[in-house]
Parts: C-alpha cells; sequence; structure tokens
C-alpha cells in the first residue's frame, strides 16, 4: 500500500482532500480521522499537520505526501518536491514600514518576525545579511506594531493582511509557492505506486487547466484555425456532410477560452462550443 501524507488543518486541507476526490481516492469525511485506508486504490492516508509532512516524507515512514513548497524549503528535509499542484499559491516576501525598509540591505542588523526561520535565515546568511530571525507561529504581520520585530518575512496571497497593518512588501520574492507532491529523496527509486498517484493528480490539474472547444471551420480556413487551436498532440479535424466544412476539436488553456473563441470566429469558425473536462489521463 501506497502511504500517503495529507493536511488535517489550514488552507492546504480542504484543497488537497478535494483533489485526491477527484483524483477519485476516498477522502475522510470527520476531520478528527487521523487515518484512512482506501483499499479499492492501495493506498492509505495520514492527516498531518501541513508543517511536519516534509518531515515524515523524508524520514520515509510515508511514500508521498502533500504540503506547501515553502513548508518543504523550510523543513530543511531530504525530500523532493514531484509536481506543483497548482493550489495554495502565494508568494513569500519581506514587509516592513514603508519610510523605514525598502531594499533588502534595510534588513541588515535588524529583527526579522517569520514563521519560516531556517528559509529566512539561509536565504540571508547567502547574501551576507546579518539579522536576528524571531520564529513565530502566525499572525506575523503585528510583530512590528507589537515591538518585537522590524521587518517581517510572511505568506503573501492578496496582501490584504499587509495592507490592513501599514507594510508594504519590498525586494525581491523570496520565493513561490504552491501546493506540491512530494516523495523521499534516499536515492531510490519511487515507490511503486507513485506514479498512478502522480498520473491521476496530474489529470485533474489537466482537467482543470483545459477545456474541450468543437468548431465547424470553413477548409480553407482550417490551418489558420489550427494554428490558434493546436491541442496538446494535434487537434481532431474530421469531415461534415456539407464537403466546404470540417469540423475541429482540440483542448485549449480554460484561462484563453473566450480570447481563443473571438480568434475563431474572426478566422470563420462557426458553432464554436466548450465543453468542461471531468477527467483526463495525458
Ligand atoms: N493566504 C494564503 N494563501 C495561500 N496559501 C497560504 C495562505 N496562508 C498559508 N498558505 C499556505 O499554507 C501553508 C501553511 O499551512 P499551515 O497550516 O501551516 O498554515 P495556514 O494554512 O496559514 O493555517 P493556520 O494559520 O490556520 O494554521 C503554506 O504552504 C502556505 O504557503
Ligand atoms: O495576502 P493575504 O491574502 O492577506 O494572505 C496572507 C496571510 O494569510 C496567512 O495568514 P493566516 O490567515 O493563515 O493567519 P496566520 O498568520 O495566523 O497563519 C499568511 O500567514 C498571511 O498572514
Ligand atoms: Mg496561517
Amino acid at each position: 500500500m501506497l502511504r500517503i501524507a495529507v493536511p488535517n488543518k489550514g488552507s492546504l486541507s480542504e484543497p488537497a482532500s478535494q483533489m485526491l476526490r477527484e483524483a477519485g481516492y476516498r477522502q475522510r469525511r470527520d476531520g478528527r480521522e487521523l487515518v484512512l485506508p482506501d483499499t479499492a486504490n492501495d493506498v492509505e492516508f495520514f492527516f498531518l499537520r501541513p508543517r511536519d509532512i516534509a518531515v515524515y516524507v523524508g524520514e520515509g515512514v510515508v511514500d508521498a505526501g502533500i504540503t506547501g513548497r515553502d513548508l518543504l524549503l523550510d523543513s530543511g528535509v531530504d525530500a523532493i518536491e514531484h509536481r506543483a499542484l497548482g493550489f495554495a499559491g502565494s508568494t513569500f516576501h519581506f514587509a516592513g514600514p514603508p519610510d523605514q525598509v525598502t531594499s533588502l540591505a534595510d534588513i541588515h542588523g535588524k529583527r526579522v518576525a517569520t514563521s519560516y526561520a531556517h528559509l529566512v535565515g539561509t536565504y540571508l546568511s547567502e547574501r551576507g545579511i546579518d539579522a536576528h530571525v524571531v520564529r513565530l507561529d502566525g499572525a506575523i504581520e503585528s510583530t512590528i506594531r507589537l515591538g518585537v520585530a522590524d521587518v517581517v518575512a510572511d505568506v503573501v496571497e492578496t496582501g490584504g493582511t499587509l495592507r490592513a497593518a501599514g507594510l508594504h512588501v519590498f525586494g525581491e520574492p523570496i520565493l513561490h509557492s504552491e501546493a506540491v507532491l512530494i516523495r523521499p529523496n534516499a536515492g531510490e527509486e519511487p515507490k511503486a505506486g507513485l506514479a498512478t498517484l502522480d498520473r491521476r493528480l496530474h489529470g485533474v490539474l489537466v482537467a482543470r487547466q483545459y477545456v474541450l472547444m468543437d468548431y465547424d471551420c470553413p477548409v480553407d480556413r482550417v490551418e489558420a484555425c489550427v494554428a490558434v487551436t493546436p491541442g496538446l498532440e494535434s487537434p481532431t479535424v474530421s469531415p461534415l456532410h456539407d464537403d466546404r466544412w470540417k469540423a475541429v476539436r482540440a483542448m485549449v488553456p480554460r484561462k484563453q477560452t473566450n480570447q481563443i473563441m473571438d480568434e475563431l470566429y474572426e478566422l470563420g469558425a462557426r458553432a464554436i462550443i466548450v465543453t468542461g473536462i471531468h477527467a483526463s489521463r495525458l
């Protein structure tokens, strides 16, 4: 059985379980369940704290886990990012009072509050910046007002929390993070079964990121239209009863749906229809 660690709390928990459900796995209904076997799929889920998941994976006591890239890097353990999962996206930034800190060099000699002490400490020392890292569990944006830090390093999604605290980000992002599937390093072959899990998760990603587009196209416009919808391998082009027209079907990125429909229409395509993808295996 493949042993998989899943976040039990926090912002990664529900979307991780949702993604696994869409990939055909059982997930817990009761938030207190700690272990959940899914014998039909030959896997067993362990619900653990997101920050601890990299440690369990690094130790090799589970075969795979879902956590944040930022948490993986902060753990410093020997586990490998196997696949980015496209949710819980954020950047990790330094921030501080706009009138006091505007560049990385300004951090020198200051106190930096963060929940990611290892990550931040390494980042600063690699750049020769000497600062005192204050490790706290959360509500990092409050530390400056409360006088325990001069600068913070924290997760930024919308930026709303920073704005509410009167802080601004400065310098380059330390990191772009999102939820990731991780596996032990240990120089070994990934455990049998991991490939199936990975293919299923990739299938969910594709189903989320792409739609199917069908349209009718005048024969002399097929090449131009196909250039707009090249599909993954190559689009399907089928004959229609009226031989002046062809039918084309291709996967297109969901975000570009309307722009592509406009372009196809301009090129002479008609009856353009878009359908969602429920599942996929590429
Ligand atoms: N607002 C957010 N947007 C996107 N990702 C976030 C956000 N807040 C935290 N994360 C991500 O969640 C992971 C941290 O999970 P963790 O459970 O430790 O904290 P949390 O989600 O902030 O939950 P809580 O603070 O309620 O304990 C990290 O990968 C982090 O990047
Ligand atoms: O840019 P934003 O959209 O405002 O999101 C970022 C905030 O979200 C998280 O906080 P959370 O609500 O988890 O509280 P915490 O600081 O106590 O972890 C994170 O630590 C930031 O503070
Ligand atoms: Mg938090």
